[in-house]
């Protein structure tokens, strides 16, 4: 294994694995930490999949700790953690305590902090994360249901997760190439500091960064920051030139959607999907607390439903405020991922085998309930969203896992389309 990463949620890491695939790494994505006796299949790099985002800070640390021990016990020669390309978090964590960990347990003085994905418009400048045309605390993910981000500066967010000193690494630098990139890795370590944040604004930053962190032990960002990073392998002779052809039959069966995300693509997904006449059934969080709505009455209404049915909780902004004020944040987001998760798995017992599913969080919810322990990443369905094929579970499935922003308006005909 060249590389082990560590990704804080599902979508994350199909993400993270579609760009290793892309860029002709032999990649598995593992969900959860894997067994004594996984089977990696002599992949050139694993992701773990954790579901440590929202987790308490502790948890997330223990956690990604224990991914780790896999990863370098099976001879992982970089490790990488992946988080969102919104830098998804709150003041207590998680990104800055598990990066901690990371460095801790590695043994290693530095590492690198890049959320940016060019391609899905996430871009860093000056330290701050740019969304699209906006800054991150401007763009949509203010409102997000469990992490709204407030703060644009990747460097205040992390003086705010951690205790270790953090630094900036500029474009201007940045344009300078790998060496000047290297000469400022070394200046910072000289100056004690643990955490570089570093400017991208394309992908050919992206690379010139991936080519100066060849000799990071440790590398965390987005997936964009893993973009680099194959062709230091291949310059050092472990890796092969060939580009992976990716074959993919997935198997037959019926085909649902389930969105759990409120994020603004998933909902203007959605508003497409209506208007093209999709049957769909609306999840209330306050419905299922009051046990006026079960899993089992969303699966028989899916079974009788002709085509590919869409069962969504995902809401506007004030009416997911609304829930969680009578509910609570977390448990409002309990109820709608474990009702999302039992209906999958009544769905999977009537014979439904593709799932696309729309939600980081809900994805983890709904994976671990179809009995999932590994993926294999297939084509490409928008950046960042591969279709799968599940690996190790009891039949094969056909999964899309979503990141929440992520994928254009027509995002759910699109992959439909792929497999028909
Ligand atoms: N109507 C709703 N009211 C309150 N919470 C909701 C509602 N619908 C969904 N949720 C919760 O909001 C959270 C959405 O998180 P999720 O990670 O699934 O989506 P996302 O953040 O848009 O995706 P990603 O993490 O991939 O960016 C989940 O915990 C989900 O259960
Ligand atoms: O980086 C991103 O934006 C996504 O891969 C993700 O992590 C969403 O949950």
């Amino acid at each position: 294994m060249l590389l082990g990463a560590i990704a804080d949620d599902l979508t994350g890491a199909t993400d993270l694995a579609l760009m290793l695939s892309r860029e002709g790494m032999r990649t598995v994505l593992a969900v959860g930490v894997p067994p004594d006796d996984f089977e990696y299949q002599g992949a050139d790099a694993v992701v773990v999949a954790l579901k440590s985002r929202t987790s308490p800070a502790a948890e997330a640390v223990t956690l990604s700790l224990r991914a780790l021990a896999c990863l370098t016990g099976s001879g992982a020669r970089q490790v990488m953690f992946k988080y969102c390309s919104t830098f998804d978090s709150t003041p207590e964590g998680n990104i800055g305590p598990v990066a901690e960990a990371l460095l801790e347990a590695l043994k290693t003085d530095i590492t690198i902090v890049c959320p940016a994905f060019p391609a899905n418009g996430r871009t860093v400048y000056q330290g701050h994360l740019f969304v699209g045309d906006q800054l991150l605390s401007e763009s949509p993910m203010k409102d997000h249901p469990l992490t709204p981000m407030t703060d644009s500066s990747l460097v205040r967010l992390m003086h705010a997760q951690t205790r270790l000193p953090v630094g900036l690494v500029d474009r201007k630098t940045v344009a300078g190439g790998p060496a000047a990139v290297r000469d400022a890795f070394e200046r910072a370590r000289g100056q004690g500091t643990k955490l570089l944040v570093v400017d991208a604004i394309s992908d050919d930053d992206l690379r010139v960064i991936g080519e100066a962190a060849a000799g990071l032990r440790l590398v965390t960002g987005g997936s964009g920051i893993a973009i680099g990073l194959p062709e230091n392998f291949r310059r050092a002779g472990l890796l092969g030139v060939s580009r992976i052809t990716s074959r993919f039959a997935a198997p037959p069966g019926r085909a649902v959607t389930l969105a759990g995300s409120c994020s603004r693509a998933t909902r203007d997904q959605i508003a497409t999907a209506l208007a093209a006449g999709t049957p769909a059934f609306r999840v209330d969080p306050v419905a299922i607390a009051e046990t006026r709505l079960s899993p089992g009455q969303v699966v028989e209404w899916a079974v009788a439903t002709e085509g590919v049915p869409l069962i969504y909780s995902s809401a506007e902004p004030q009416a997911v405020r609304d829930a969680q004020q009578r509910l609570g944040r977390d448990r409002a987001g309990e109820i709608v991922e474990h009702f999302l998760a039992d209906a999958a798995a009544g769905l999977l017992d009537r014979g439904f085998s593709r799932f696309l599913v729309a939600g980081g969080e809900t994805s983890g919810a709904v994976v671990g309930a179809l009995g999932v322990p590994a993926l294999l990443i297939g084509p490409e369905i928008d950046p960042g969203v591969p279709w799968t094929l599940s690996l190790g579970s009891e039949r094969p499935l056909a999964l899309a896992l979503k990141s929440g922003n992520f994928g254009g308006t027509g995002f759910f005909s699109k992959a439909w389309e792929m497999l028909s």
